[in-house]
């Protein structure tokens, strides 16, 4: 179908004219030749068709379609770089009318900013002519504008026209679509490309936007890099650590090798020199050597001269040898010898001379023969016993000897020498004449090692049998102390006026019980006959105003309960300001009882100006006075131990014996009863015993009270003692008691400890005590100051949780232990042991 030119496009040529006209540019040239050559493949096109192609057309229908779209795309796209580079035109011509380029420079810089450019604008326009066309024409027509817009609409009339016919070819019924051929195809693309290798024109704003892209791609570009740079830089010190740690194994490793090389080398020289020792049998620990004992004390301390004279010059020559004799010559044998043939030749000589022996001739010989004894023993015989010699020849093995004899033992710094006897303990003449007067012809071991000690003001802390004598050891160092201090008078300790008090006592001693602090001031007063010094007892259940009184009237030493003598400190009855002397008797029942807090608040209130510098290197001022503190018990167990020496500065442990020990001279005797069977037993225990005193000792109360009431039923003279009495009651008792009023003492432990009854024969421990230190305690009211005694207990299983400790008591004092408590388990564990403890343990139900 043959096609001639449209009117539209003539019209469209008038348009291009006009607007060539118009603008007076090549961009209206350019357009026509556009379209010429649209209009040009568009025919080719046609007459193709024309030519019979309708079945290769119908093959490629889909490609054909294909290819007009892009042809439609791209020649949008060359239409408008077309306008953009007419505008680019325009806009360099426009720049030579300067006035009018002034007036609109600013206004269109801004919409370039704006991004609102002159081709957005063109575009704008095109969108709306395209919407438009779809309009129907307006009415009135006559302008230019109308016509274009006819013309438009023919055109697209035409088009509407060719696609429908397209649409008809495909359909087997209209004219078949032109296909692009593959040449044409292929200069299509090359012109692309060439358009696309044409320099583009960029907005200002474009530029700055690729700009600032091109710089945040930059700067990402130069972070990677320098990240990069630094995980290299981290890997490769990586590397390095790594290699100088291998490097430093290695040398190390050869290290070692070359030290076992050695060592192999000179293992395999030994043993060519001084053989195998592969076979060497391993030395075996005795037993004996494993547990050896050790003695506390060490073998430097021996610096004694050797009596043996062969270890005193072990590097001169030694003519000793033969059983030790000089040179080997027995004299004793070589005397005997020379003794005998000379009496059988004097017998002979007398017998052939007719001459009898007298008695006198006989006693003659006799010594003689003595005297030629100790001669010839004097050469065997170099020392003596530590007890014929002078003070001044007393060696350091001497002492030793001397403490082991008397079981004394010290712990910690104690470099003051024991006393052998009163003459050489240096005392004041008055204290001496007392010693004398209570006939303590020796001192007792207590006191053979602390009385040097507290004359040297130190620290102590004893700890002796029952019955040792305790009470003196430390009156003794007591009295002294006070005679070194002014004499006393109302100047420092009376009351001058309500508010003057003066200085109060030089020394106090505090204990447990009433009775023990009155027993103490009995002896105190005893040993200080020969001075006067005024002794004051503060206990509780008397009238504290009285004691009040006595105190203000002024007195050397207090001695008294803790608590009551707490009270009158509170009530300015006492002051301590110059008390520089405290002893704690029975220290642990104090603590035991309570009595801490007290014992520690009269502490505070004495002067602490004179206390020990804790240092124990410091050297002690002897002519300045030093607060001694001293503790005496005959237990001490260890917890009471460190909480003692809270009090004490840089004390001095002494033990006699072992602590907590029952006292030599008493026979213990444990029967295992039943409770029921207790009160008979008492009966027939006392009744083999006579009138002897006896010491009956219970756990409570009321239990004293029953067993007071059975005896005196049965016709005993006795008395009972118990803190439920009052304090005359109690004073009557146990005055009745020292007085032979009554033999039989009930008591409970009140009497336990420190009551010195010297002629007690036998204890009973009607009830087991639930703690070994009472025991220990309660027997030793027999067996006192060298005396003999006996001590009963009866013992019941439910006295079980002191099996262990009695056991082992009686076994350490060689006493028979019953069968039934050897058998017993609970006496063969501590009480809260190992095994008893795995016994107590709750496992998990699940
Ligand atoms: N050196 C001595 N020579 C002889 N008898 C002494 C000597 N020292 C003390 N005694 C006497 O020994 C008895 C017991 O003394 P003391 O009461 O001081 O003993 P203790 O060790 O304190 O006993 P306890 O531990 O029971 O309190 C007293 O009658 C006392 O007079």
């Amino acid at each position: 179908m043959g096609r001639s030119p449209s009117p539209g496009r003539d019209r469209k040529r008038s348009y291009a004219d006009e607007d060539r006209s118009e603008r007076g540019s090549k961009r209206a040239r350019e357009d026509d030749r556009r379209e010429d050559k649209r209009d040009r493949y568009a025919e080719d096109g046609r007459r193709d068709r024309e030519r019979g192609r309708s079945d290769h057309d119908s093959r490629n229908k889909d490609s054909r379609d294909r290819a007009r779209d892009l042809d439609r795309g791209r020649e949008r796209d060359e239409r408008r770089r077309e306008r953009s580079r007419s505008r680019s035109r325009d806009r360099r011509r426009r720049s030579r009318s300067i006035d009018r380029s002034r007036e609109r420079e600013p206004a269109r810089e801004r919409e370039r900013d704006r991004g609102l450019g002159y081709a957005d604008r063109q575009r704008d326009r095109e969108r709306r002519r395209d919407s438009s066309s779809d309009r129907p024409p307006r009415a009135s027509g006559g302008s230019r504008q109308q016509q274009q817009q006819q013309e438009e609409d023919e055109e697209g009339e035409q088009q509407q026209r060719r696609s429908s016919g397209d649409a008809g070819a495909a359909n087997g019924k209209a004219a078949k679509a032109e296909p692009l051929s593959l040449e044409e195809l292929l200069k299509k693309k090359k012109e692309e490309q060439e358009l696309a290798a044409k320099p583009k024109f960029l907005s200002k704003a474009e530029r700055q936007a690729l700009a600032l892209q091109r710089r945040q791609e930059e700067a990402a570009e130069l972070r990677t890099a320098q990240d990069e740079m630094r995980r290299l830089q981290a890997a490769q010190q990586q590397d390095e650590m790594r290699r100088a740690e291998a490097m430093r194994r290695e040398a190390e490793r050869n290290r070692h090798r070359d030290e076992r090389e050695k060592e192999k080398e000179l293992e395999l020289i030994r043993k060519q020199y001084l053989g195998d020792d592969k076979f060497k049998k391993k030395k075996v620990v005795k037993a004996s050597e494993k547990f050896r004992f050790n003695f506390d004390w060490d073998g430097k301390e021996d610096t004694s001269k050797d009596l043996n004279p062969l270890y005193n010059h072990l590097h001169q020559a030694n003519l000793l040898f033969g059983r030790g004799m000089l040179a080997g010559i027995d004299r004793r044998e070589q005397k005997k010898v020379a003794a005998t043939v000379e009496a059988d030749m004097l017998k002979k000589l007398r017998g052939a001379a007719g001459i009898v022996e007298t008695s006198d001739m006989r006693a003659a010989a006799r010594e003689r023969e003595a005297r030629a004894d100790k001669y010839d023993g004097f050469d065997m015989t170099t020392d003596v016993h530590w007890s014929e010699k002078p003070l001044n020849k007393m060696s350091e093995r001497d002492w030793r000897i001397f403490r082991e004899d008397f079981n004394i033992s010290y712990k910690g710094n104690a470099n003051t020498l024991p006393l052998r006897n009163w003459d050489e303990a240096g005392l004041p003449e008055p204290i001496r004449m007392a010693v004398d007067f209570v006939q303590y012809d020796k001192p007792s071991p207590i006191q053979m090692a602390s009385i040097p000690l507290g004359l040297k003001q130190l620290d102590v802390i004893g700890v002796a049998e029952t019955g040792s004598g305790k009470t003196a050891a430390f009156v003794i160092p007591m009295l002294c102390y006070i005679m070194r201090q002014p004499v006393m008078d109302e100047s420092n300790y009376a009351v001058m006026d309500e508010s003057n008090y003066a200085d109060g006592p030089y020394a106090v001693v505090l204990a447990p019980t009433r009775e023990l602090a009155q027993q103490i001031e009995e002896e105190t007063v005893k040993l200080a006959k020969y001075t006067d010094f005024k002794v004051t007892s503060v206990v509780g259940g008397q009238s504290i105003e009285e004691q009040g009184s006595k105190l203000r009237r002024g007195c050397e030493i207090v001695i008294a309960t803790p608590g009551r003598l707490l009270d009158c400190i509170e009530r300015h009855y006492c002051v301590l300001n110059q008390c520089n002397y405290v002893v704690l008797d029975e220290a642990d029942r104090m603590i035991d009882l309570g009595f801490e807090p007290q014992v520690q608040a009269v502490l505070d209130a004495m002067p602490h100006a004179t206390l020990k510098p804790e240092d124990e290197n410091t050297e002690l001022d002897q002519k300045r006075t030093y607060r001694t503190t001293y503790m005496f018990s005959a237990t001490m167990p260890p917890a009471v131990e460190r909480l003692a020496r809270k009090y004490l500065r840089r004390p001095i442990v002494v033990n006699i014996g072992r602590a907590g020990m029952a006292g030599e001279n008493v026979t213990q005797r444990v029967i295992m009863i039943k409770e029921n069977e207790k009160a008979h037993r008492l009966s027939s225990e006392l009744d083999m015993i006579h009138e002897k005193k006896v010491i009956v000792f219970v756990n409570t109360k009321r239990q004293c009270d029953n067993v007071y009431a059975h005896l005196e039923d049965a016709g005993y003279h006795c008395t009972v003692l118990h803190g439920g009495r009052t304090q005359d009651q109690r004073e009557i008792s146990i005055k009745g008691f020292k007085e032979d009023t009554y033999n039989v003492l009930i008591a409970t432990d009140v009497a336990g400890r420190g009551i010195d009854v010297p002629d007690v024969a036998l204890v009973i421990n009607y009830d087991m005590p639930n703690n070994i230190e009472a025991y220990t305690h309660r027997i030793g009211r027999t067996g006192r100051a060298g005396r003999k005694g006996t001590a009963i207990t009866f013992l019941t299983g439910g006295d079980s949780e002191v099996f262990y400790d009695l056991k082992r008591l009686l076994e350490e004092s060689k006493a028979v232990v019953p069968p039934e408590l050897a058998r017993s388990e609970a006496a063969k564990q501590k009480p809260g042991g190992v095994s008893q403890k795995r016994d107590s343990i709750q496992y998990a139900k699940k």
